[in-house]
Parts: C-alpha cells; structure tokens; sequence
C-alpha cells in the first residue's frame, strides 16, 4: 500500500479544515494535506451557510421594499432565486476550491480518512488506499451530522441539504424544530410557495437567545403565514412510498405525523433538530479514545479538533476562529514555541437571518446570572435611532446589553431587526477587548446610520455608569 508524509494532516476540508491547515503551515515552510471524501469548501459551502444566505437575502430585500415608499414592491421569483442559490453552491463543483488550496500550497487527498495508529491516517476511495503519516500533526475537522431520531428514519425526511439544496418546493411542509435551522428554512420555503408548519417541541423559538428575540422571529413567521404549533411533540410518522428520490425533491408520498396535538399532513417533512459531531468510523479506537475524548479536549499532544467536530458552537466562523488558533498553535510547537494567545476568552457571535433578523453575542441575561454577574439590562425598540427606522418604515423588534454592575464591562449584546447583523461586531469587539461602557459612550457612531442605536443604549444605562466606577 502506498505511504505518504506531511508535516499536517488534516481530515475534513470543511472551512475549519481549510483553515486549520492553511495556518499551521503558512510561512513555516512545513507541508500539510487537507482529506476530503465530499466537496471542498464542506457543508457550509455547499449545504448550509452560503445556500441559506443566498436564498434569505433577495426574501429579506423583497420583504424591506413592501415598506418602503418611494419603490416598487419586489416579489420573490422563485426560479432565478434557485437559479442564485446554484450559483452560489457553484452548481456543487468545488474546483474553485481546489485552485484555492493549490494557491494556499496545501494538498488534497480524495477519500475516506480513518485514524489508523498515532499519527497515521488509512484513506479509503475508488483507486484504493493511501497511509498518511503525520510528522507533526493531525487534526480532525470532520464537522456534523444533522439528527435524524428513528421515529423518522423509515419516512426518509428532509434534512438541511433537502432544504437548502430545494429542487421541487413541496406544496404542504411541516418543518420539525424552533432552532435557527428551522426559522431560517421555514422563511426562505414560505417565501418559494410551500405552506408551511412549524412543529415546535418547546414552548419558544431560538431557545438560546433572548425570550424576546424569539417571539419576534415567532411574530415574523406568523406574519409570513407560517403556522408555528408551540409545545407539540411527534409521536408517529408515516409515510406512503417513501423514495429515495434525491437530495431537495420530495422524497415519496403524503407524509402523516402523528403528534401531541393530533395529526398533520404533508408533502414533505424537514427535521431540523440539532446536529452531532462526526466522529463515528474515524478510527478513533485505534489510538484509545472515543468521541467523549474530542469534544472534551483530551487529545494526545499530535492530536488536534477544530469546527463543529469539536462540539462547539456550530458555527462557521467559530470553527475558522479555532482553527486559526490550532494553526497556530501547531506551528508555534514545531518551531519549539508557545503560541501568543489572549487571557480573555473570544465572545461567540451569531447572526439569525430569519424576518426580523436576531444577532447576538456573549451571555444572555439569564446565562450572565446564573454565572454569578450582577448585571444591568438595557433594552430599548430597536426603531428607537434615526439610523435604524430610516431602513424601513415598521422597524420589528428591541436591543439590548448586558453590563456587568461592577465591572462595568460588557457582557453580552443582542440586536432583534433590520441590520441587526451589521451591529453586532461592535459589540463582539468591546467584549473582546474588554472595553468598559463609560469608554464605550466615547465611540461615536455616524449620523444617521444603525450604529447610532448604540448610543441610545448606552444612554439607558444608569448615569453613574457614564465615569469610571468611584469616580
Ligand atoms: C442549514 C444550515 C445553515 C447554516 N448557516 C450558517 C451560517 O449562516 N453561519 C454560520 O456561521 N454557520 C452556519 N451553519 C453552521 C456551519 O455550516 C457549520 O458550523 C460549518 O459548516 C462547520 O464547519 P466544519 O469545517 O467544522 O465542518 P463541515 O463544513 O461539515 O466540513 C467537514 C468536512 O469534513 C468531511 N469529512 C467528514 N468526515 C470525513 C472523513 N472521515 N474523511 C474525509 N472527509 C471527511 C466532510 O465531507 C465535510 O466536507 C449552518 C448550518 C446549517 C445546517
Ligand atoms: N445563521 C446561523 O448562524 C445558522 C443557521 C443554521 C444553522 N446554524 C447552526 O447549525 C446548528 C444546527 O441547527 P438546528 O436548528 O438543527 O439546531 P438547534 O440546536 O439550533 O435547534 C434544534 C431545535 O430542535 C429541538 N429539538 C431537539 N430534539 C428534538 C426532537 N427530538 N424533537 C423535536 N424537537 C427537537 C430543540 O429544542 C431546538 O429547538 C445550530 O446550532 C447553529 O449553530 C447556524
């Protein structure tokens, strides 16, 4: 069997992977080799993020025209919109990709990557197998799976690829899920014409943000005639002729979901109820550890995990922020250095694209509490700046920060509206950089744009908080 050698391994070429790669070796004159049994670019590319996005931008552009005086209402097209998708995913051909890793110096490898020994790696694919051997490193970039409960298994059910990858827009579909997979995907198939039901187990949406972004993106989705069924379990699925017909068509006959508050017919139904790392059949035994090891950060010193593999957030650039990180790391060691790093940890932004738009970052209230801070909470409409109500009429949704009482620091920030995307990195930057409110009121936002709204924040703050504490 052929053997090769790399200073890098990495197994993933997912925007962790890539990342992680490009970083360890970057002016280090060491080779690394990025493993890919799929696309390169993985599913934020192809299946999830840039797909997403692509569709959810003309929706939001078309919803901000239907209260804008002075344009015409746009309506949402709903064939040129897949057509933007497939651009977008580069109708799935990651050779853009590939110019970007040889540009990079990084090598590929097609196929099935399993750990086979320390610092060996057996990669499977149609020419056969290849042993990749580490000199200094290898780092798993695997990223995740979405959920699919065995209730289901039998109906085959859309997932996320179905939905992003959308070719035949099913008449009738009940999304399973309140998370950000679900919002966003209920959006964008109500926007092309399904008539859509959101199944909710819990009683709110986006459970890990403020109770009050949820209820917007919930008075959203009713707005865009999307019925949302809240505290409602699935108990049965059934499916006539289930078919494995490929990925965004409709896969079989109507669909019967039995749940807690009766029953429901569909064309088609979407489960998007979270996602695990993907760590099963990497081979992970063959050096003593199991995925609890991974997530839990106990590898071996040649051992590395970036992205959603590690079972971080699973987010993009959270996974690219690690992998810069881990990069670095890798190189620092096989230099015989320690990599500089911040004391402070990062703060993990995140940008809801639903109708209104949900961006936050750091602890919420009730997080920040139950970490023992005593805080003060500001909340104002988010329409409350000249900025933010130019953008549209009827401006959804309220701010709000979170300040350490004592500290007078920032402890996290969440932005419910149009533009709310756009404001966040000011907040992520303050509480990276540790930068207490009375500096903050000093940071002055241009006349009249969205930013603005940072100051009437500030200004609800207690007027002690406008000097350095004891001051
Ligand atoms: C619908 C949807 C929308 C999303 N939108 C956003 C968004 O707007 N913003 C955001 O920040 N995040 C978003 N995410 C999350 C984001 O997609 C992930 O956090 C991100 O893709 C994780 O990157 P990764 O490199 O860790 O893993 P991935 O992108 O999953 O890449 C992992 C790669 O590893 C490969 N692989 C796995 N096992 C092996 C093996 N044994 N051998 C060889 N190759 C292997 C896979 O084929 C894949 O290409 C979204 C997710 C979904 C589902
Ligand atoms: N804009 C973005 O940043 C973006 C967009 C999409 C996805 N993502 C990432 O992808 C990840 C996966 O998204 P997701 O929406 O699938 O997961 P999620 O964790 O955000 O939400 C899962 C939802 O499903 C519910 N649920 C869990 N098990 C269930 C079950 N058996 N039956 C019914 N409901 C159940 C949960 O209560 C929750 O409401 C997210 O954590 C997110 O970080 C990010």
């Amino acid at each position: 069997m052929e053997t090769v050698e790399y200073d890098v391994v990495v197994i993933g070429a997912g925007p962790a992977g890539e990342n992680a790669a490009q970083y360890a070796v970057e002016g280090t004159g060491m080779t690394a080799v990025l493993i890919e049994r799929e696309l390169l670019g993985g599913e934020c590319s192809y299946w999830a993020c840039i797909p997403s996005k692509a569709l959810l931008r003309p929706i939001a552009v078309a919803d901000v025209t239907a209260d804008l005086p002075g344009v015409s209402t746009a309506h949402v097209a709903p064939k040129a919109l897949l057509e933007r998708r497939d651009t977008w995913v580069s109708n799935y051909d990651d050779s853009g990709q590939a110019d970007w890793a040889k540009g990079a110096g990084l090598a590929v490898l097609r196929g099935d990557a399993r750990i086979a020994g320390e610092r060996t790696v057996r990669v499977s694919s149609a020419d056969g197998d290849v042993v990749v051997r580490a000199r200094r490193a290898v780092v798993i970039a695997t990223g995740s799976a979405a959920h699919v409960p065995e209730v289901y298994a039998d109906a085959l059910p859309w997932d996320s690829r179905d939905a992003t990858g959308v070719v035949d827009v099913p008449e009738r579909l009940v999304v399973v899920g309140g998370g950000v997979v679900a919002c966003e995907a209920a959006t964008w198939m109500a926007a092309l014409g399904s008539s859509v039901t959101l199944v909710v187990r819990g009683h709110r949406l986006l459970s890990r943000t403020e109770p009050f972004a949820g209820e917007a993106v919930l008075a959203g989705l009713r707005e865009r005639g999307v019925t949302v069924l809240l505290g409602t379990s699935v108990e049965a699925v059934r499916r006539s002729d289930p078919e494995a017909t490929g990925t965004g068509r409709v896969h079989g006959g109507p669909v019967t979901l039995t749940t807690t508050h009766g029953e429901l017919e569909a064309d088609e139904v979407l489960l998007a109820i979270g996602r695990s790392p993907r760590l099963d059949d990497l081979g992970l035994s063959s050096v003593d550890l199991t995925a609890d090891h991974v997530t839990g950060g106990r590898l071996p010193e040649w051992l590395y995990a970036v992205g959603d593999a590690t079972g971080g957030p699973p987010l993009t650039h959270w996974g690219k922020h690690q992998a810069r990180v881990v990069g670095a790391r890798i190189a620092a060691r096989a230099a015989g250095e320690v990599a500089w790093e911040p004391d402070r940890e990062a703060p993990v932004p995140q940008v809801v694209f639903a109708e209104p738009e949900v961006a936050s970052v750091g602890l919420t209230e009730a997080q920040a509490r139950d970490e023992g801070h005593e805080v003060v909470v500001t909340r104002v409409p988010t329409a409350s700046a000249a900025g933010t109500s130019l953008l549209r009429d009827h401006v959804a949704g309220e701010s709000q920060l979170v300040v350490d009482a004592h500290t007078r620091l920032l402890l996290g920030a969440t932005f419910v509206g149009t533009g709310a995307g756009e404001m966040l990195h000011a907040a992520t930057v303050a509480i990276t950089g540790g930068v207490p409110v009375h500096v903050l009121r000093h940071a002055v936002p241009s006349y009249p744009t969205a930013s603005e709204l940072w100051l009437r924040l500030l200004e609800e703050l207690p007027p002690s908080f406008r000097t350095p504490p004891g001051v």
